[in-house]
């Protein structure tokens, strides 16, 4: 099969689909990998690099576009989409239920899109999306304390306080993966932190994890108020997965947060879990709403793109080798965590909480195997 990794176009994406290794292997099982010019160059993978392991370096992202499997990071852009045809499988994240134009964009193209952020596992759990919810988790805490700085119109608080002085409060909502991993980093700053999540047996384990160092907290619409009241800093990390973020805070709690507090919202991808909630780029990551800073960057693990390309290529590589090998339909019958992946068939949506999210046509993914 022929693959294409085209160079990411979004705003401040370094992130490439696959790295020199992950084209090896490809290129070891007989496929053809053709890679658009210095989409690497932003982790400094050289085309040389890819030349190396086998790949045919490609001067326009059109060339890339016309290969049999893309493979990609982000969500593709609506450029992007007009490339794709009926025939040609999309493997990358998408987040539909927070982008009807890109959704109704993919259905008119005909494509086959697979989206990392549905492929389930043998474990549980979200396994293309776990390495950059931990990489978001553990810069959510790093980019909260930047905002919390009062140059950045933040309150003006040091997360772990110093001798003499309290900690700033750190609410998290949401204790999954990325919930978890800011959890670690806010305790190491030795910030006062309270985690949040409706899921009682994962409270249980955060518990038991965390010890004392960490509130754990039912999840409810009190509960979550009163937090964000006393906080220096709430970060949003809940999921629904496939489906839109929940609003657990309304523009009208605002007022009656602390000036100058930070609202980082790792959930953005989905739409958001606070109401004031709008995506922002690494160029411009923030903006204030009611005297309280917002932090919204929809794709922060490009921001470490080194750590993230590399984190990310070890959890798709066999899905993407799979395909390449089988043809979609066939990985996808083969494994069904891999056709839970599956998001847009033939100008169908195929996954129920995107349809639903969008109040699109729902076709069973079941039913194109
Ligand atoms: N902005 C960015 O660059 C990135 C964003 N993300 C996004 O971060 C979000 C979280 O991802 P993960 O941590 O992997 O999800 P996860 O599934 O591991 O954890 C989500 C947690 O939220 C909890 N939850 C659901 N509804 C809740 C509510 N009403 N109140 C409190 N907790 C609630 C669930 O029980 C679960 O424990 C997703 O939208 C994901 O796409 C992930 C990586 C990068
Ligand atoms: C998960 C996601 O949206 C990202 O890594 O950019
Ligand atoms: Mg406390």
């Amino acid at each position: 099969m022929k693959i294409g990794v085209p160079k990411e176009i979004k705003k401040r994406e370094f992130r490439v689909g696959m790295t020199p290794s992950s084209v090896r292997e490809a290129v070891r099982l007989g496929h053809e990998v053709v890679v658009e010019t210095n989409a690497g160059a932003g982790v400094d993978l050289t085309n040389d690099d890819y030349i190396e392991a086998g790949a045919t370096i490609v001067e326009r992202a059109e060339e890339a576009f016309e290969a049999d499997l893309i493979v990609k990071v982000k969500e593709p852009q609506l450029p992007e989409c007009a490339r794709l045809t009926k025939g040609q499988t999309l493997f990358t994240y998408l987040h539909l239920a927070a982008d009807k134009p890109q959704a109704e964009a993919l259905m008119a193209s005909g494509c086959t899109a697979i989206a990392y952020e549905t492929v389930t596992g043998n474990h549980g759990g979200l396994p293309l999306l776990r390495p950059m919810s931990e990489v978001a988790g553990r810069m959510s805490v790093q980019v909260g304390a930047w905002a919390l700085e009062a140059s950045q119109g933040g309150r003006g608080v040091l997360l772990g306080g110093v001798p003499g002085v309290s900690a700033a409060n750190v609410v998290i909502l949401g204790g999954g993966v990325s919930g978890f991993n800011a959890a670690q980093m806010a305790v190491g700053a030795h910030a006062d932190v309270e985690l949040f999540d409706v899921n009682l047996m994962r409270l249980e384990e955060l518990d038991a994890l965390f010890k004392n160092q960490v509130q754990t907290v039912f999840s409810n619409p009190t509960a979550v108020y009163e937090a964000i009241t006393r906080a220096d800093l709430v970060i949003g990390a809940v999921l629904v997965p496939g489906g839109k973020a929940p609003k657990l805070v309304t523009r009208d709690m605002l007022k009656d947060m602390k000036k100058g507090a930070v609202l980082v919202d790792i959930a953005i991808d989905q739409g958001g879990c606070f109401e004031t909630s709008k995506p922002t780029t690494h160029d411009e990551p923030i903006y204030e709403v009611d005297g309280v800073v917002h932090y919204c960057v929809a794709n922060m693990p490009g921001a470490v793109p080194r750590t993230s390309t590399f984190a990310l290529n070890n959890v798709t590589l066999p899905h993407t080798l799979s395909i390449a090998n089988n043809g979609a339909v066939e990985a996808m019958r083969r494994d069904p965590h891999l056709l839970n992946g599956l998001n847009v068939m033939d100008g169908k949506i195929t996954y129920e909480a995107v349809a639903r999210d969008l109040d699109l046509e729902y076709a069973p993914a079941e039913s194109f195997l």
